[in-house]
Formats: C-alpha cells, sequence, structure tokens
C-alpha cells in the first residue's frame, strides 16, 4: 500500500484541548460530602477576598445580613403571633386588636428587610467587579513572571485559561456567598420557629429535605465535571473564533473563500460539545428525579404528621397555621443553601485554579540564580541541548559557539535547523535541558532572569505591535536618560525616522488598529520600528532574528550599514536566510538539524565549494545570475567587517 493510501485511510487529527490530567482527576475525585465542606471556607475566601480590596464595603455587607437574618426570624415569630391571634377565642374586634403589634412587627422587618436587601446588592455590585479585576491583574503579573517555556506545555495554558476564567467568575463570588448566608440565616430563623411550634416537625422536614438536597448536590457535580470536560471544547471554540476574526486573517478567509469551511469546523467542536452537555443533562435529571420523588414523599410525611398532631390536639390550630408558614419558609432556604452552595462550590473550583495559578504561576515560576550580569563582554554556548516539551526531538544537540562584544556573529541554516531556539537561549528567554550558557563564565540558570533581560535587545520574526504611541513602541515605556534623543538616534539608524515624520503627530502618535483610535503601520514600517526599540535598548546583546524580512532594498541596506556601530558596544547575533546580508557579520555558523555543521567567515565559507554554505549562496544566486565568484565583492558589509 502507497504511503498515500495509507494516510488517506487514516483519521485526520482533530484539534483538542489538551489539559493538565492531574487537575481534571482532582476535580473528579472530589466527592459530594468534600463539596459540601468545603463551603463554610469558600464563604470565608469571599468575604476575604473583598477584604483586601474595600473593608468597608465587607464590614456594612455583614452587619446588613446580620441584622436581615434577625429581623427575618422575628418576622416569622411576629407570624406566629399573628395567626395565633387571630385563631385565638374572642370576638373579631378583640383578636384583631391582639394580632395589630405582630402585624406592625411583621411589616416593619420586611421593609427595612427589603431596604438591607437594596443596600447588600448595590455593595455588592460595587464590590465584586474590583475584586475581578484585582483577581485578573494577579493572574497577568503571574503570567508575566513565568518562564516562556510555560507556554510550551499544554498543562500551562490550560492551567492560565482556568485562572483566567477564575478571575473571571470572582465577580460572582461574593454575591453567591452573600445568597447562600442569607439563606442560611432564614433557614435559622425558621427552624428556630418551627421548633418552638413542636419539636418533632423539624428534623422531620430535616429528612424530608435531605433526599432532594443530596440529589440537587449530586446533580450540580454532574453539571460541574460536564462542565470541566467540556471546557476544552469550549476554549478550542473561543480560540477558533479568535482565528476567524483576527484582522491579520480577515483578507485570506475572504480570498481563499474559506468562510463556510471555517464554520463547518466551528459546527463540528460545537457538535461534540452539544452531545455533551446532553448527556449530562441526562444523567443530573436523572438523580434530580429521584431526588425529588424520596423527598416528595417525605414532605407528605410530614404533612401528615402535622394533620395528625392537629387532629389529635397535640398542637393547635393556630399553631398549625403557623407552621405552614415556617415550613414553607424552612423548604425556600434548604432549596436555596442547596442551589447557591452548588454555585459557590462551582465558582471555587475555578478560583482553586486561581489561586493554584499564582502561587505557582501554572508551575513555571522561575527557579534561577540571583546573579546580575552586566553587558556581556563574551557569551559562551558550550555543547548545548534541548529539546521542546512537546517534542521527543532535539531542537538543538551538541552546540558549541561563542560571540564578543563588539562582533557580529550569524547564525545560517535550512528551516527549523535551530537558529532562533540559539537566539532564545544565548538571551536567557529558555534554559539548556545539557550543556551551558555562559555570559563572561556565569551560566544563565545562576542569573536573575529580569536582570539578565535588562541585557538583551531582541528583534523577533514575528514582532509585537503594540497599541499605544510610535514614542512607546520604542522605548517599551523605558526612556533612557536622553529622552527623545535617543529614540530619535534609534529611528534614524533603523529607518523609522521615515515612518516618524510621516505620522499625525510624530512620536506621540497613537499606533493601534483605526477601531482603536490611532494610525496604522505597514508590515515593513512596523519592521522599522521594531528594529529601532532594540536599537534603543541599552543592552549588551542585540539578537536580530530575520530582522529585515520586510523591509524595502533601501531600508535594509540602511540597517546593515549602520549594523557595524550599533555593534561596537554590544555582541551581535543575527539570524538570517539572506546571505548578502550575513557578510555583515565577523563569523558565521552554519547548522543543520540542530547541529553546528560549519563555522567560519563569509569568505572562508563562500570558498568551500562542498560546504553547505556554498551550496545555500549558489542556490540563492542562481536565481540572480550572480556567479560565485563575483559575490565575494558585492555586499558593503563584508568591507565594513575588514574596515573595522
Ligand atoms: N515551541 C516549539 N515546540 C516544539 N517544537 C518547536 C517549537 N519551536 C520550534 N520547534 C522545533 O524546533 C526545531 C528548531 O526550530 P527553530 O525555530 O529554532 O528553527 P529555525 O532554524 O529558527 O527555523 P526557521 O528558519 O524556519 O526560522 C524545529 O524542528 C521546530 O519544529
Amino acid at each position: 500500500m502507497s504511503t498515500t493510501t495509507a494516510s488517506a485511510e487514516a483519521a485526520d487529527e482533530e484539534l483538542q484541548w489538551l489539559a493538565d490530567g492531574r487537575r481534571i482527576a482532582a476535580i473528579e475525585a472530589i466527592s459530594v460530602g468534600a463539596m459540601a465542606r468545603r463551603l463554610p471556607a469558600l464563604v470565608v475566601r469571599a468575604f476575604r477576598l473583598g477584604w483586601r480590596i474595600d473593608r468597608a464595603s465587607v464590614a456594612l455587607l455583614l452587619t446588613c445580613q446580620a441584622v436581615s437574618a434577625v429581623l427575618g426570624a422575628a418576622g416569622l415569630f411576629a407570624t406566629t403571633g399573628t395567626i395565633s391571634a387571630l385563631f385565638g377565642p374572642g370576638p373579631v374586634g378583640d383578636r384583631l386588636a391582639d394580632a395589630a403589634p405582630s402585624i406592625l412587627v411583621i411589616a416593619a422587618a420586611a421593609g427595612v428587610r427589603s431596604l438591607l436587601g437594596i443596600t447588600i446588592q448595590a455593595v455588592t455590585v460595587h464590590l465584586s467587579p474590583r475584586i475581578s479585576r484585582a483577581a485578573e491583574a494577579a493572574v497577568l503579573r503571574a503570567t508575566v513572571a513565568a518562564e516562556l517555556t510555560a507556554y510550551d506545555h499544554a498543562g500551562y495554558n490550560d492551567e492560565l485559561e482556568a485562572a483566567d476564567r477564575g478571575a473571571e467568575v470572582c465577580v460572582d463570588i461574593v454575591g453567591e456567598a452573600q445568597n447562600l448566608l442569607a439563606s442560611l440565616a432564614s433557614l435559622l430563623g425558621a427552624a428556630g420557629v418551627l421548633t418552638v411550634l413542636h419539636p418533632a416537625l423539624l428534623p422531620l422536614l430535616v429528612l424530608a429535605a435531605l433526599p432532594r438536597g443530596i440529589a440537587s448536590v449530586h446533580a450540580a457535580r454532574v453539571h460541574f465535571l460536564a462542565n470541566q470536560a467540556a471546557s476544552g471544547d469550549r476554549r478550542i471554540m473561543a480560540k477558533l473564533r479568535w482565528y476567524i476574526h483576527l484582522k491579520r486573517n480577515a483578507d485570506q478567509v475572504r480570498s481563499d473563500t474559506m468562510g463556510e469551511f471555517l464554520l463547518a469546523k466551528y459546527d463540528q467542536v460545537g457538535l461534540r460539545l452539544d452531545a455533551r452537555s446532553r448527556r449530562a443533562a441526562v444523567q443530573g435529571a436523572r438523580v434530580s428525579v429521584v431526588g425529588a420523588a424520596v423527598s416528595g414523599l417525605g414532605t407528605a410525611l410530614v404533612w401528615a404528621a402535622m394533620l395528625w398532631l392537629v387532629s389529635t390536639g397535640r398542637m393547635s390550630l393556630p399553631r398549625g397555621g403557623a407552621a405552614v408558614f415556617a415550613l414553607a419558609a424552612v423548604g425556600t432556604s434548604l432549596r436555596g443553601i442547596v442551589g447557591y452552595g452548588a454555585d459557590l462550590f462551582r465558582t471555587g473550583m475555578y478560583l482553586d485554579a486561581w489561586s493554584s495559578f499564582l502561587d505557582t504561576a501554572g508551575g513555571h515560576r522561575p527557579a534561577r540564580g540571583t546573579g546580575t550580569p552586566e553587558a556581556p563582554r563574551r557569551i559562551t554556548v558550550e555543547d548545548l541541548g534541548y529539546t521542546y516539551p512537546a517534542s521527543d526531538r532535539k531542537a538543538l544537540d551538541g552546540v558549541s559557539l561563542h560571540v564578543e562584544r563588539g562582533e557580529i556573529l550569524a547564525l545560517v541554516g535550512e528551516n527549523g535547523s535551530g537558529k532562533t531556539t540559539i537566539a532564545k537561549l544565548l538571551a536567557g528567554l529558555y534554559l539548556p535541558d545539557s550543556g551551558a550558557v555562559r555570559w563572561d563564565g556565569r551560566d544563565t540558570r545562576d542569573l536573575d532572569p529580569h536582570a539578565l533581560w535588562r541585557q538583551v535587545a531582541v528583534v523577533p520574526q514575528d514582532y509585537a505591535r503594540w497599541p499605544m504611541t510610535c514614542r512607546e513602541n520604542i522605548t517599551l515605556g523605558q526612556p533612557t536618560a536622553e529622552g527623545d534623543a535617543a529614540v530619535l538616534r534609534a529611528a534614524d539608524a533603523s529607518g523609522a525616522a521615515d515612518v516618524v515624520a510621516k505620522l499625525r503627530r510624530g512620536l506621540a502618535t497613537l499606533l493601534a488598529v483605526e477601531w482603536m483610535g490611532g494610525e496604522e503601520l505597514s508590515g515593513g514600517q512596523w519592521q522599522r520600528l521594531a528594529i529601532a526599540r532594540a536599537f534603543h535598548r541599552e543592552a549588551g546583546l542585540l539578537v536580530l532574528d530575520e530582522p529585515t524580512a520586510a523591509l524595502d532594498p533601501r531600508a535594509e541596506h540602511r540597517i546593515f550599514k549602520n549594523l557595524r556601530a550599533v555593534a561596537r558596544e554590544r555582541a551581535v547575533v543575527l539570524v538570517t536566510h539572506r546571505l548578502t546580508n550575513v557578510a555583515v557579520a565577523d563569523r558565521i555558523v552554519v547548522l543543520e538539524d540542530g547541529k553546528v555543521l560549519q563555522e567560519g567567515t563569509f569568505a572562508e565559507l563562500v570558498a568551500d565549494e562542498g560546504g553547505r554554505f556554498r551550496e545555500l549562496w549558489d542556490l540563492q544566486n542562481e536565481r540572480t545570475g550572480i556567479p560565485a565568484q563575483r559575490t565575494r565583492s558585492v555586499p558593503v558589509h563584508e568591507e565594513q567587517r575588514t574596515d573595522r
């Protein structure tokens, strides 16, 4: 069977969210009892979160809640008094007069309670978004602090998403804790009244309500687990939406007539999601029906018991009437406790994900040394090995090289040979699996990452286009003592000065998409800015990864003409496929499959007829018709190198 046929028969891989298995297993292992036991801690946690943001609001909420609970119980007691008075002996006028004080208490309690309710709601609405915002900021802080390699771990992205969701649902936690407390308070009040009316009623009612309560919590657990299981598909759908919406893809969605195809993919994941939620709905309903049936029987028993108590004279008729109210109140409170408890539990699970992410930055908080490096004089790479976490192939294997201040080192090789990976290891963005990267003899593992990165300027292949002013896009929020003079110098060296000159307000112009109020730049103009920001940075290592891919020939020429001057104070690592440009380098390292294949000067490598560099060089020049022997005089950069 041919390979083509075999692959045609094999099912294509489907998009799936790779979650952290341990986290899901831990969630599945939680029992209903454990869920219930966690509730008090969750209530405390909700108020603690609020306490950190606004103590006065939390104190007010708790006070309102307590007063409301007392008034609730008082109202219920007054109801009992009213019914007893109304159903008691004597003329109607006397009975009404007897009931009047209780009716006043009921009315006053209801009025004050509704005012308290409004206050509670207003304070909660004011407090909750602030809690959520603080929680989101904490996630952002933890994300920025995590190692870059975290993004290559499936579990990290899962934890990050869950933490983000946790920060989002923080908005609900105070409200849910409130509701739970309120239900609990009314339950206590109503239970007290019921006990006074007849001691047997409360245990009977609890027995009747218990199966429904347990079933509701079970159903909530089923929904929660289903929700967790479906969260991966929901995230994939959100990512698909993002890909479809993205401005960068929008022209291709149209010109490639991909709309229907993408929507079909979206629907496909949606159908998978529907099937899951259907199963959960059926399972949850089944549990609830059993619980409701058992509870229904129990409630019938309670009513039968009450009738028996009244008919046998063990409880007076007025007390029986009051018990009806109290029973209804207890039932509502129990349902509230179960419902709000389940909500709070679900929110608590997301909050767990949030706080565990903050504790460990998703398990990727840097564990490096505390050394503070100066601008490096020499960076050495010794027998470097690196494998990406999601891969089973070594991206780098036994690489050794060095670069010195004042020197330009070029990394060359075919796609996937490991150039970008080396650049990231040199810049301390990744740490080696084996071997070492040393800055002036100090292992990057022993250096404080933030201090190290302050000495690094990188122009990556895919550079950021920050929705900020042009000035901020160059200074990155870190202006030097020289201020705009340094910004303009960097802009001049990178060709960004021409871009700045055309902007409506020069450096002060906001660069963002139009609908965010900014001026949009072309790809090449953005790349000039990306280079300007690297030139502006007072860093000892400059890494340029395909820095001129989008530049016109004049702009590209200017960059490489200025590079030698830029390199005077820095070690420069240049990654590029345009071999004409690497003539500016002092040394060139040719990579293949993560290993060093050749090393030498431009002249040496071009002269090496059987070598890979010469092969690539010839291939690149084949289309231009430039003969190999003439090429040594082509690049201006080589003259600069030898003139140095
Ligand atoms: N995040 C990642 N996770 C897993 N593997 C990766 C990741 N990034 C790169 N790789 C793999 O590591 C190898 C080296 O990649 P690298 O980006 O360093 O190559 P490169 O030489 O810079 O390629 P190019 O010329 O295309 O930019 C490739 O085989 C690639 O598939």
